[in-house]
């Protein structure tokens, strides 16, 4: 797909030699094919600017305000749900289109302000579900006559996309998150001719489904584990967050003294963040990719050398380290408590990749981790939910998480099937 040969680099020994290595570069011209962008805007990725941007804007004092604005976000859009059920009987739906509807809309409204998601969620479903097939070597007219419905769903996004960051700046400005802003006013300094409008809608969507694509199915997976876990670990855990996070009441703004604190309770919560981990470790099925910019040498060992040729493309597996008996014992067991910093060791901290590494690990990591921290950490405190059918529990004879097989190499692998589940609000 990306070259005639790829070297998988298993072992996670050697990762950081290609983490540190300046020749390993984003294979950016197959990132281009999933988002029509121009190789100028995917250029930027490669800037210091951006970099200085990530670190700015998804880190710090700017994470604390975005995970207020999203605990919000996704406050509200539980509560539209129930909005929508005012008695209190059972609502029925798939857990993967729950775990949709809540970070769709709470995330683009944190990211992106005061705009209607669900004006564009057909759209986006459409494109999420089939993102690979943008991948896969097909001739172009094939694509064209085989895919048409895809490819207008893609542009309709990226028109949608374009015309709510420029259309609508003054009144978007007070509610978009700076994050978002810094990145359209980079595109804006260059010239039309250079960057044009539609480039800069391509951009917003790799930037959308880079933030949406794999935070849902691992709310998804978080979920699927949890609910299946005994009682006891489901009180330890609701009883930290309920320590740590204070229950939302009625329907009142969050309070403006919790408002700054709620990124650091987050950070207290240490068995549910143990129990993410543990998720990212199972269903991370990205494959980290670099492709080589001159002949790179990386030394094995004492007296063996890996050759790595220009142009070359070198993959690094992390879930080959996830799922080694060495690195982690009995890998296909799902175990809450295994990443407590006090259960962990050097081998297995340095295996755990599920956010890629080096200078291009994903900016949005911990942005990631609070989303779905408050996702979790508000469906325990406001629902009861659980499976209908017992035939989805995750079974010990299960070995790998029944994953979409296509969507496997992506980031975070949805469900091959939805599974069914009942809640209600407490
Ligand atoms: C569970 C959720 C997420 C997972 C598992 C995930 C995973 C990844 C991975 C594996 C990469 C490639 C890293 C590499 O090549 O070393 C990546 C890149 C990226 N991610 Fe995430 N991500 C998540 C959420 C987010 C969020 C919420 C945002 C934005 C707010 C985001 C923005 C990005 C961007 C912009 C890149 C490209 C970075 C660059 O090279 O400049 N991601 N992500």
């Amino acid at each position: 797909m990306f070259s005639k040969t790829m070297t998988f680099v298993t072992d996670s020994h050697y990762w950081n030699q290609i983490h540190r290595n300046p020749s390993f570069m984003l294979p950016t011209e197959e990132m281009a094919k999933a988002f029509d962008a121009n190789s100028l805007t995917l250029g930027l990725f490669e800037t210091n600017d951006l970099a200085h941007g990530y670190v700015r804007y998804l880190q710090g004092k700017e994470l604390k305000q975005l995970t207020a604005k999203l605990a919000q976000h996704i406050r509200q859009t539980l509560i539209s749900k129930r909005l929508e059920h005012t008695h209190s009987n059972w609502i029925e739906c798939g857990l993967f289109k729950f775990s949709h509807m809540l970070i769709f809309e709470s995330v683009i409204k944190t990211l992106y302000g005061d705009i209607d998601p669900l004006s564009f969620e057909r759209e986006y479903r459409m494109f999420d579900s089939n993102i690979h097939l943008f991948l896969y070597p097909y001739p172009a007219f094939i694509f064209k006559q085989f895919y048409s419905w895809l490819i207008k769903a893609k542009n309709f996004l990226i028109e949608q996309l374009y015309q709510r960051q420029h259309q609508d700046q003054d009144r978007l400005n007070e509610t978009r998150s700076l994050f978002v802003k810094m990145i359209n006013d980079l595109m804006c300094e260059y010239p039309e001719q250079a960057i044009t409008t539609k480039d800069i809608g391509s951009f917003n969507l790799a930037l959308l489904w880079a933030a949406i694509g794999n935070t849902t199915p691992a709310v998804y997976w978080t979920l699927f584990y949890l609910l299946n876990e005994s009682t006891e670990t489901m009180d330890l855990i609701k009883q930290e967050i309920n320590q740590y996070l204070s229950p939302l009441t009625g329907y009142d703004d969050i309070e403006e003294d919790d408002k700054d604190h709620r990124s650091d309770q987050l950070d207290k919560c240490i068995y549910l963040d143990s129990a993410i981990n543990e998720t990212l470790r199972l269903v991370a099925t990205a494959m980290i990719i670099r492709r080589c910019s001159s002949d790179t040498k990386i030394i094995l060992s004492n007296t063996k050398t890996l050759e790595i040729p220009k142009n070359e493309t070198v993959v690094l597996f992390p879930c080959a380290s996830h799922y080694d008996p060495h690195i982690f014992k009995d890998p296909f067991v799902y175990k809450y408590d295994r990443f407590l910093p006090t259960n962990l060791d050097v081998k297995q901290k340095r295996s755990f990749l599920p956010f890629g590494g080096g200078r291009f690990v994903c900016p949005g990591r911990y942005m990631a981790k609070n989303t779905i921290k408050l996702s979790i950490a508000f469906i325990l405190q406001h629902l009861e939910i659980e499976f209908l059918d017992n035939r989805h529990q995750a079974s010990e004879t299960r070995k790998i998480p029944d994953f979409q097989i296509s969507r496997i190499g992506y980031g975070i692998a949805p469900p091959r099937e939805e599974h069914k589940i009942r809640y209600r609000f407490r």
